[in-house]
């Protein structure tokens, strides 16, 4: 196949200088606008872009940036090749010099260039545009020269299949769809040199806070307000040394300790409302609580009452479930209290009946 490919790539390198003969080549830079490729050059100024953009596709176009710019030109005439008739024309013009053969499609290409702008519209819109006159090579020239002023006109025309994408970025954001890749490239590095993310983050952290500066940010993050209300609202008092949760904890873990009170009977007590009131920690008697149904000596507690000993009597002689609840339902009443239980709450009826009973036996 490969040695088919180079037959047909000779027989059509010399059917293109039989009949544009070099001759032809040696014509000047100076733009003549040759009707020779009529179609191609329509293509030409309208589709310039699409051209570039989408490469060998269409024929038409590639055969013109073959012809623009000699760097493409060796990949274009070999595509350019399956297409004998259109193409053509296009080919002779990338090989040597150009200028002569393609000043038709150049001069659309100048046209363009000078109003960039007016290229990007139309291209935004459609590609097929109005036709510009040509123009073109003009243009092509420059940009292999340094001219100041042909520097705008390089971008866009010699490299304009490589170098058309910059260009349009700036300006119009149609063709940011068209350059898909370009344009996604940029508006990422655009999110990232936003700071979006680091923004939201501090913004977050702001949010909790007030609405200072960054510095005054940090330091109300640390949150003294916070804790000065909560010391403001906070019940708890300053419990003396030695009487720590922890100390309470050991205390209760030792039952030589008979937290239960003293002079009471081995085993849990019945123990009835006017029973329960008697113990109100008053007179020197313990106080005791009661606690769905269970009887607590609350006595040797107090001390370590993280709430005071004041707040803990304040269901000495009754009931204190409804005050737990209120105040601290997630503490372990029971974990805390458990060698305190005294006995079970019984009603005033149930000690009558059973003191029948043993005055019967
Ligand atoms: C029955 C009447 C009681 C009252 C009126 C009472 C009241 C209080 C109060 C006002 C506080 C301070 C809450 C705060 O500002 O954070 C507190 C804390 C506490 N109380 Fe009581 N208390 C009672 C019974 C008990 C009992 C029987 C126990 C043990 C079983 C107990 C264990 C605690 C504990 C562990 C805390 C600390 C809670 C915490 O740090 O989150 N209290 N109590």
């Amino acid at each position: 196949m490969g040695w088919v490919g180079a037959g047909v790539l000779i027989a059509t390198i010399g059917y293109f200088l039989y009949r544009y003969p070099p001759s032809s080549w040696a014509e000047p830079h100076s733009s003549s606008p040759e009707p020779k490729p009529g179609a191609p050059v329509a293509a030409a100024t309208a589709n310039e872009p699409v051209q570039r953009k989408h490469g060998s596709r269409t024929s038409t176009p590639s055969i013109e940036t073959e012809e623009g710019d000699s760097q493409n030109t060796p990949k274009a005439s070999a595509s350019s090749v399956p297409t004998p008739v259109a193409a053509v024309p296009t080919f002779s013009l990338d090989s040597g010099e150009s200028e002569t053969s393609q000043p038709a499609t150049m001069p659309s290409i100048s046209q363009t260039t000078n109003g960039t702008a007016e290229q990007l519209s139309s291209t935004n819109g459609d590609y097929g545009a109005p036709k510009f006159e040509p123009p073109p090579q003009p243009s092509l020239a420059p940009p292999p020269k340094p001219q100041s002023s042909s520097i705008p006109p390089k971008a866009t025309t010699t490299g304009a299949s490589s170098l058309m994408p910059p260009p349009p970025r700036p300006r119009p954001a149609n063709q940011a769809n068209r350059f898909t890749p370009t344009s996604t490239l940029q508006p990422p590095r655009l999110s990232g040199n936003s700071l979006g993310p680091p923004p939201s983050a501090a913004a977050s952290q702001r949010g909790l806070g007030p609405s200072n500066s960054g510095s005054r940010l940090s330091s109300s993050t640390l949150a003294p307000t916070q804790v000065s209300l909560k010391k403001s609202s906070s019940r708890k008092v300053i419990l003396e040394p030695g009487f720590s949760p922890l100390d309470w904890a050991a205390l209760a873990a030792n039952p030589k300790n008979n937290l239960r009170g003293k002079g009471l009977p081995p085993g849990l007590l019945r123990v009835t409302p006017s029973m329960l009131k008697e113990q109100n920690g008053r007179k020197g008697r313990d106080a005791w609580t009661s606690y769905f149904g269970k009887v607590y000596n609350i006595s040797p507690y107090a001390p370590y009452h993280p709430g005071g000993k004041g707040e803990l009597l304040r269901g000495a002689g009754k009931d204190s479930a409804q005050l737990f609840q209120e105040i601290h339902p997630w503490v372990n009443w029971e974990g805390i209290l458990g060698e305190c239980l005294v006995g079970i709450l019984v009603s005033e009826n149930d000690i009558q009946t059973e003191n029948a009973l043993d005055a019967m036996d």
